[in-house]
């Protein structure tokens, strides 16, 4: 078996994912982490010198290939799920369980402020309030794909070692 978590920047997908595989003791697998590596390129150098197009179908491919895999955590993308077949792809994955992290749109703002440089799409944006207006949008584009998980965990007010036990108690 394996679980993906699924969810919007900032939902807590890497951090989660990681302390959940050190918890269950299954190996983690960062799909971000994952392109970075076969492409031998950042995520924004990814963006920025071949564009999302590219990033979109490096990220359908290396998906694939992730999915075959089991006993792992798999911490997606936020746009993972959003794009071509890939939310039926995880759906339709042997022995794959997914996990919506849902995260509120202040709670997405908050832990996202220092962390935008990183996030190509959401680099550019000055201000708070026109990060909370981007995400709003975003989020509700997005949540067509998200809510289709097999389950949903809400993150707000709850710390990561909370949420990784939540998830723990929920599936062993
Ligand atoms: N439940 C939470 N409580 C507090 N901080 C969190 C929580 N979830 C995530 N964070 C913080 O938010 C930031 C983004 O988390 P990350 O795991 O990179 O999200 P994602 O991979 O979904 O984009 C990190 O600094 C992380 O520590
Ligand atoms: O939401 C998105 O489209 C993206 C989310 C990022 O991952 P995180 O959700 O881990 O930040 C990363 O894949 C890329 O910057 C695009
Ligand atoms: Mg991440």
């Amino acid at each position: 078996m394996s679980i993906v978590l699924i969810g919007y920047m900032g939902s807590g997908k890497s951090t989660i994912g990681r302390k959940l595989a050190k918890i269950v003791d299954f190996e983690f697998i960062d799909l971000d982490d994952y392109i970075q590596k076969k492409e031998n390129l950042s995520i924004p150098q990814i963006f920025e010198t071949k564009g999302e197009i590219y990033f979109r179908k490096k990220e359908h491919l290396y998906l694939k290939e992730v999915l075959q895999l089991s006993n792992i955590i798999l911490s997606l993308g936020g746009g993972t799920p959003c794009y071509g077949s890939n939310m039926d792809a995880i759906l339709n994955a042997e022995g794959a369980h997914s996990i919506y992290l849902k995260s509120s749109i202040p709670s997405l703002v908050k832990r996202l402020t220092p962390e935008k440089a990183q996030r190509p799409l959401i680099a550019h944006l000055k201000t708070e309030e026109e990060l909370t207006e981007f995400i709003g949008k975003h989020l509700f584009e997005r949540s067509f794909y998200y809510s289709q998980s097999n389950q949903t965990v809400v993150t707000d007010g709850k710390s990561i070692a909370v949420i990784a036990e939540e998830i723990v108690a929920s599936l062993f």
